[in-house]
């Protein structure tokens, strides 16, 4: 792989621009990769596991000269950061961010940002509860998506990031923001909100114990509390900026609820049946898409039918 921008600079250094990184230097994607923290304490630990080519103070002097400039830091915080560097983005310049939400992100971005740059909004689906300078791994975008949004952007600067992304290991679709952040809705923000919830629930109960909850957690409830471990800055960032497609799941989720609760009051069994069956099919239309990696053999789940 050869490189694909001279300069970039990661504005945030946690989980995600520490992996894009360790996977821009593992495919050899970047001249020179030059970050920046808030903290003076991130921005140590960064240096101390080296994988900057440069640390530097400012997000400014981060962004000044480089080729691509990518905004790693919670969804909230992204309009201040673009605020600082916009007078100083070289002319031609792409501007990319990581954010989980798309259109607060736009709306706070743009206003901020010379008509001489290209703007081209990003988000890799991949992640882990970890976050930090520390977390950071090579392999994380392998065979995941990345979505981008160029909304109008320019053609042969979409391609360039896209050959990025895909250097990194990843798929990229495109889309406009209102779906994204509808389909993220779905598929993370609402499941994050439920995981916060059930394990709040379990923490709350009086009657089952903190040793029973857990000795005695099963993988579903496991997995619910590795959720629930995520960044408490970048969520409560996510649910207020989208706010609107996160009502309306959470909305139908409820229906579902009480549907599936009356059932369970009523003695339903049909509805119950069939209900879990229309939902195992989702799970195998994943796992035939060799969308989840971490699946078990998808015959022997089918053996005892
Ligand atoms: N963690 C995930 O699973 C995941 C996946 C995809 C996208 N994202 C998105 O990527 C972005 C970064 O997430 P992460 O997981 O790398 O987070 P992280 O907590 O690991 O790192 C965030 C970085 O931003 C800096 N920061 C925090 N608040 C700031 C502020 N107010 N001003 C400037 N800098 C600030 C922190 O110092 C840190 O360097 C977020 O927008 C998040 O929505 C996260
Ligand atoms: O695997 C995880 O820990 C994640 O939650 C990653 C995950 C998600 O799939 O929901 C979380 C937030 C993102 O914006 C993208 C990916």
């Amino acid at each position: 792989m050869s490189v694909v921008y001279q300069r970039v600079a990661l504005i945030g250094l946690g989980l995600i621009a520490s992996s894009m990184a360790h996977a821009m230097r593992r495919g050899g994607l970047a001249g020179e990769i030059v970050g920046t923290a808030r903290s003076a304490e991130t921005r140590d630990i960064a240096r101390d596991v080296g994988f900057c080519d440069r640390i530097v103070d400012t997000a400014a002097e981060a962004a000044e000269g480089a080729d691509l400039v990518v905004l790693a830091v919670p969804v909230g915080a992204m309009g201040a950061v673009a605020q600082e560097i916009g007078p100083v983005l070289k002319a031609g310049a792409t501007v990319t961010d990581v954010g989980s939400v798309k259109g607060a992100v736009i709306e706070a971005v743009s206003p901020h940002l010379p008509e001489n740059v290209h703007f081209i909004p990003g988000h890799p689906l991949a992640g882990t509860e970890h976050s930090g300078p520390r977390s950071g791994f090579a392999e994380l975008y392998d065979n995941r998506w990345c979505i981008l949004v160029p909304n109008g952007a320019d053609e042969a600067a979409t391609q360039r990031l896209r050959d990025l992304w895909q250097g990194m290991g990843a798929n990229v679709d495109m889309m406009d923001a209102d779906h994204h952040d509808l389909v993220l809705a779905v598929t993370s923000h609402a499941p994050h909100l439920i995981a916060y919830t059930m394990v709040g629930v379990a923490d709350d109960l009086g009657r089952v114990t903190d040793t029973e909850v857990i000795n005695y957690s099963a993988a579903g409830f496991r997995d619910f509390t590795r959720i629930a471990a995520s960044d408490p800055t970048m969520w409560r960032d996510v649910f207020l900026s989208n706010k609107e497609a996160t009502l309306e799941i959470l909305g139908r989720f409820t229906e579902e609820l009480f549907a599936l609760q009356r059932a369970i009051r009523t003695g339903d069994g049909d509805h119950l049946f069939d209900y879990f069956t229309r939902t195992r099919a989702i799970r195998r239309g994943i796992i035939e898409a060799g969308q989840d990696t971490d699946a078990p053999d998808f015959g022997r789940s089918t053996k005892h039918e």
